[in-house]
């Protein structure tokens, strides 16, 4: 496994096109226009609804198509595109690709951010000489601060797998992984930010119980998540090294973390991903 970060500079991106452009999409779109970046041509996004294909509406760097007015739109947005961004649910793929597959350039790129859909199944219905690279990322990319495991499938070759990578650079880090990892990524880093949201709403709300307003309850422990992941970020230290840092032999958090450890905290988070990784596997059947 590798792991690679933000390169300085690089050439730019080539044209790009996003069937789909959601919470995930939206996310990477919106690492993409980030200062910056720098990308050949506007991005072509599609969208079902013309409402949400609306809010792109005057943009200089992007071109959006909504298929539910447009019969045509996903087959017009990849016209010309080298790089194409599958962001619709797992059980749309097969249909939006069988949709696109002879409108999309020879050479093309397709890469698929979708969870549980093996990249066979896409290269089944794709002509010769497509690639096809998987992709699981999640939403922080929306800031730059995404994680996304790439994976080639047999039909992509080192150079295409180089442009996945360089395209998911842009919006965070990048691990390359075999395919059969892929989902395990995506109980990690993928659904990761989900259990953070779920550990500050339980945090919020055990702390109102105890007599602060919302706001103070949330803005206490938004600070200490984002103060927290900072001290881990810019001083690399084993987080276990500053949990004792914070645990002051018989002090008070040595009794909250003793209470946490006994309701099986460590087991809980195996059960959670192992949960997470059979999901995929049942996407993967058709479930
Ligand atoms: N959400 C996440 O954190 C992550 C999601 N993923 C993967 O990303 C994919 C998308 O998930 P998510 O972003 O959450 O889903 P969303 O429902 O938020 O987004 C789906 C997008 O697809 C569009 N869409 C639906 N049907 C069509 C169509 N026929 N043609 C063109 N566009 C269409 C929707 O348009 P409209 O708005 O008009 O309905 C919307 O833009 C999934 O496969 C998921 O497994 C991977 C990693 C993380
Ligand atoms: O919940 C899901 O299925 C997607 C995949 C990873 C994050 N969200």
């Amino acid at each position: 496994m590798n792991e690679t970060t933000r390169p300085a500079e690089s050439d730019p991106l080539p044209r790009t096109a996003m069937i789909g452009v959601g919470s995930m999409g939206g996310a990477i779109l919106a690492g993409l226009r980030a200062p910056g970046v720098r990308i050949d041509g506007p991005i072509a996004v599609t969208t079902r609804s013309l409402a949400s294909a609306e809010q792109f509406a005057g943009a200089e760097d992007v071109v959006a198509f909504a298929s539910e007015s447009d019969p045509e739109a996903n087959r017009r947005a990849v016209r010309g595109a080298r790089l194409v961004i599958l962001g619709v649910k797992p059980w749309m793929i097969a249909d939006a690709v069988r949709e696109i597959a002879d409108a999309l350039e020879p050479g093309a790129i397709v890469v698929s951010v979708a969870a549980g859909v093996p990249s066979a199944a896409i290269e089944a219905l794709v002509p010769a000489g497509i690639s096809v690279v998987r992709a699981m990322p999640n939403t922080p990319s929306h800031l730059g601060l995404g994680a996304t495991g790439v994976a080639p499938g047999a039909s992509a070759d080192a150079a295409a797998v180089d442009t996945v990578r360089r395209l998911f650079e842009t919006v965070g880090i990048v691990l390359v992984v075999h395919e059969d990892q892929i989902n395990d990524v995506a109980a990690v880093s993928g659904s990761g930010p989900a259990y953070l949201f779920l550990y500050a709403e339980e945090m919020t709300a055990a702390a109102a119980r105890l007599g602060f307003d919302e706001d103070q309850a949330r803005r206490l422990v938004l600070q200490t998540i984002v103060g927290a992941a900072e001290l881990m970020r810019s001083t690399g230290e084993d987080p276990a090294r500053l949990r004792r840092n914070v645990t002051s032999p018989k002090g008070t958090t040595e009794r909250a973390i003793a209470v946490l450890q006994d309701a099986g905290w460590g087991a809980l988070f195996d059960r959670a991903l192992a949960a997470n990784v059979q999901r995929s596997e049942e996407l993967e059947r058709g479930e």
